[in-house]
């Protein structure tokens, strides 16, 4: 026993992960029938991790006295608390993270009811953006930092939740916007996430194709080799990798991977039906709720990253039951929320925090929702129907390809138009 959990920590550590060579094998139907996966006899750090997760959320899936209910009053004090309160000292690992912060809370509030997210809110709201970054932009994660590309993803979406309050919209900076997108632009068609330093992958190419469509200044230079990139990204999983040619498919970089593809219009140039299928297969029977990568635990906040792949390939023609909407409501409304801890949460066990109050309900958004798309040339002509015999949390639909509510979306896109 003690040779074999030997054996299998090295194959855990060196074997397993990124470095894993890829092995493919075609099985015949006979034989597909004799494949059981049984991991009784085996125990792994990643089988017991699963194990511990399954004891948290079965009880709370299988309870008879909780509502599956989004508690909404109690989300709406969480979120407005965070315009009145001090936030707790251990946040200041978020200090380079502050326009993500406001996108979060602003976005949760608007969802919930658009009126939560008050004049005074959005004022305010404007005013730290432009505090940070008073040119205009680009946009930096706190004052003195270099501008991010994440950063300006999330200072444009939080501008955009509040509607152009004191014309703060024409107070963003396009030009210099563009100049610095194309500064960081890469010639395999990546995007550092700052000028000359930070990382390359699909979280780049999606925040740089985001914010330059909604401020209209997508130009040929700004898009060149990009499409190359993002397909080079697709693994023979299915999902997609950070990095061309590279990484394990995860649900935050396949996301972001899906959601730059349907701006440029160009879904049609990957490999749907495995996709599809990567995606579905990330949603577990027993938790019931998604994870990110094959094998790795359930987490709340892939509601919104696969769940929003999901909802990007159903507008676009590509399927209406690619997940299960009941299931994931059901993870989100018994496990991400606690009747003693307002906000969202990746699992039973963990602190709720902005990140996955935003997402969790993004996810739960989606849930609720039949999405299409009016003209597959403009990214933010998604339109939806509420679905039928499902729950409704009275959310505000989503634009999945831009994460922010539709009605906004398409505002600031006819505004620079
Ligand atoms: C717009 C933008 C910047 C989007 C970012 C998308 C993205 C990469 C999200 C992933 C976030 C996440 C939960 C990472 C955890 O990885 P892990 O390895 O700790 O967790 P795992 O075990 O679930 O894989
Ligand atoms: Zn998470």
């Amino acid at each position: 026993m003690e040779r074999n959990l030997n054996r299998f920590k090295f194959i855990n550590n060196k074997l397993l992960g990124r470095k894993k060579p890829i092995i493919e094998r075609e099985l015949s139907s006979e034989e597909e029938m004799d494949v059981i996966s049984d991991t009784s006899d085996y125990q792994t750090e990643t089988i017991a991790d699963r194990n511990e997760v399954l004891k948290d959320c079965l009880p709370l899936l299988e309870d008879p006295d909780l509502e599956s209910k989004l508690n909404r009053d109690f989300l709406k004090m969480y979120l407005t608390a965070a315009f009145s309160l001090q936030l707790p000292s251990q946040m200041t690992a978020l200090d380079a993270s502050q326009p993500w912060i406001l996108y979060w809370v602003a976005n949760s509030l608007y969802m919930l009811d658009a009126a939560w997210l008050t004049d005074d809110h959005k004022k305010r709201l404007k005013e730290k953006i432009f505090v940070i970054s008073p040119d205009g932009g680009p946009f930096a994660g706190g004052i003195g930092q270099l501008p991010h590309v994440a950063a300006t993803y999330a200072a444009i979406n939080t501008l955009t939740l509040c509607d152009n309050i004191d014309n703060s919209w024409d107070l963003v900076n396009r030009d210099a916007i563009l100049n610095w997108l194309l500064s960081i632009k890469q010639k395999n068609g990546g995007f550092k996430t700052s000028f000359t330093v930070g990382e390359n992958d699909t979280r780049g190419v999606y925040c740089a194709l985001s914010i330059a469509s909604l401020l209209n200044i997508i130009t040929p230079e700004l898009t060149e080799n990009v499409l190359e990139y993002l397909i080079a990204c697709q693994n023979f999983e299915g999902g997609f990798g950070g990095c061309p040619q590279e990484d394990e498919a995860h649900g935050g970089y396949t996301f972001c991977a899906v959601a730059a593809l349907a701006i440029l219009g160009k879904l049609d140039s990957i490999n749907i039906p495995k996709l599809i299928e990567w995606c579905a297969t990330k949603q577990y029977n027993e938790e019931k709720g998604f994870c990110g990568r094959s094998n790795k635990l359930v987490d709340g906040c892939y509601s919104f990253w696969v769940g929003g792949t999901i909802a990007i390939l159903e507008a676009y023609g590509y399927g209406d039951y690619i997940f299960d909407h009941d299931s994931l409501r059901e993870y989100i409304l018994r496990c991400c929320q606690d009747d003693k801890m307002p906000g969202l949460r990746d699992k039973p066990g963990k602190r709720p925090d902005f990140y996955h109050t935003n997402y969790v309900l993004s996810g739960l958004a989606i849930t609720e929702y039949k999405f299409d798309i009016l003209d597959k040339t403009n990214a933010t002509s998604i339109i939806v129907k509420k679905r039928d015999n499902i729950g409704y949390s009275e959310l505000n639909p989503v634009n999945p390809i831009y994460g922010i509510p539709i009605d906004v979306a398409s505002k600031i896109y006819d505004h620079f138009r």
